[in-house]
């Protein structure tokens, strides 16, 4: 039975050596059979924590082998190294001779000895092997290949946080994520949603300070299948997330617009912040996310919401129309590594490359949708100074009508002197967030 759970696992893997990313390479070998929820659990732990970890399993292949075999039997290494290294649940003999069949199962039964020579040796040894094979390297490296990052990004994290901080982030990213919902106060109340789950054997937990926010203990079935989601009860988004609207802080009756608005966290938190009256736009460039939203919004019974298809980074539809405006930019979302496993491993300064130029002009375009007096919050799910501060005095400087309004006093995030928030999740234990409030000069 987990000789076929780690054979499917094997597939999914190849395919995104072959370029697929993670989810959709998962979600199809998933697709294709028929596994018992144990076994679908242990595929997606063993593929996800495989890419996430790839670098110290990398690390660990080279110093032990003196020739690196095909491409097939590293990724059987990679999976036999992460079982031994990061799973308890795993027995190490069941890990070494699982691994040894599964690569005669693959027709190179002339690599089992290769295999079971590496797996016994990292098993055998009584301190951590890895130690001896990065003392040489650079700082930035050691972490890197520790913690299974690239030196792209841990630089910068640790010129600008230090060893200990920068050890803290990594460490944070390579933990599961927690599951954060929020609750529609339209459909339901924190008491009800916490009565409904406990009666379906779950801990709802509300989330100190945050006025919606609640915290799930653990998820054993899909989202929907879960009490109240069908009746638009609450959603899934992370805490951080919740706080970029408090910052918006819309009020009923007002005219909202969200620029980057797919797949709707957000604007159908606003809608929800302004008792479903008023009015707001929803717009994106993006037909199938929009497809999202819309569902969402109509599974959340939210009428105030209208979408609209363009692009706005050049539209000029709603000119001096908003009394507040959100632009959640596209951006290298290095603030959310922890939810996506391949996401680290996408080349950050080509992302940047493309998104930095649309960033700006995604503001100043829709910093004219702005009435004279109205607000603008600026985010991005990014740690990069480049996406955040970098963005905003470009287009402070280029728009001397616009200052920085700090956050209101009682607001729990810390702004910075500047009035921007940056949310780092070793310290504040939530998604990575850049958050900041512009407001129009009359
Ligand atoms: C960070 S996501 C938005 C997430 C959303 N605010 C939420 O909370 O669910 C960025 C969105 O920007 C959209 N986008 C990218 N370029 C755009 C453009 N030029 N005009 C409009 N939308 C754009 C993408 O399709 C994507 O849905």
């Amino acid at each position: 039975m987990e000789l076929s759970a780690r054979r499917i696992a094997l597939e999914a893997l190849e395919r995104v050596a072959k370029g697929a990313y993670a989810d959709v390479a998962l979600h199809q070998v998933l697709q294709q059979r028929f596994l018992k929820e144990g076994d679908r659990a242990l595929v997606t732990e063993l593929v996800y924590g495989t890419i996430r970890q790839q670098r110290t399993l990398d690390t660990l292949i080279q110093g032990f082998c003196q020739q690196l075999p095909p491409l097939k039997v590293q990724l059987v290494l990679r999976l036999g190294l992460y079982q031994l290294r990061y799973l308890d649940r795993v027995p190490p003999h069941a890990a070494v001779h699982s691994s040894v069949e599964l690569v005669k199962e693959m027709g190179l039964g002339g690599f089992a000895k290769l295999v079971n020579g590496v797996l016994r040796r990292y098993t055998r040894s009584t301190t951590d092997p890895l130690d001896a094979l990065i003392a040489h390297l650079p700082l930035v490296s050691q972490l890197g290949c520790r913690y299974s990052f690239p030196d792209e990004l841990v630089r910068p994290w640790l010129e600008r946080l230090g060893q200990e901080e920068c050890t803290a982030l990594c460490q944070w990213f390579n933990r599961t994520p927690r599951l954060d919902l929020r609750l529609n106060p339209l459909r339901t109340t924190a008491d009800q949603l916490i009565a409904d789950f406990e009666t379906a054997g779950y801990r709802l937990q509300p989330i100190p300070h945050l006025p919606q926010g609640l915290v799930l203990s653990h998820c054993g079935q899909p989202m929907p299948e879960l009490p109240g989601y069908a009746e638009g009860h609450w959603s899934v988004q992370d805490r951080a997330a919740q706080w970029v609207s408090h910052l918006l802080d819309p009020q009923p009756g007002e005219v909202v617009i969200d620029a980057c608005a797919a797949p709707g966290g957000k604007t159908t938190h606003i809608a929800e912040l302004m008792a479903d009256q008023g009015r707001v736009i929803a717009c994106d460039r993006t037909p199938s996310r929009l497809r999202q939203l819309a569902q969402n919004r109509d599974r959340l019974g939210l009428k105030s919401i209208e979408i609209h298809t363009l692009d706005s980074a050049t539209a000029g539809d709603f000119a001096a129309m908003g009394d507040r405006v959100l632009l959640d930019v596209p951006c290298s979302a290095t603030g959310t590594l922890h939810r996506h496993a391949d996401a680290r491993w996408q080349p950050l300064k080509t992302r940047l490359a493309e998104l930095l130029p649309l960033q700006a002009q995604l503001l100043a375009n829709v910093s004219q949708w702005v009435k004279p007096q109205g607000l603008l919050v600026y985010a991005t799910c990014s740690l990069e100074p480049s996406e955040n501060e970098a963005q905003i005095r470009h287009f402070l400087a280029h728009h001397p009508q616009w200052h920085i309004e700090p956050p209101p006093p009682l607001f729990p995030l810390k702004a910075a002197p500047e009035g921007w928030i940056t949310v780092w999740p070793q310290r504040d234990d939530m998604d990575g967030f850049f958050m900041v409030r512009l407001r129009r000069d009359s």
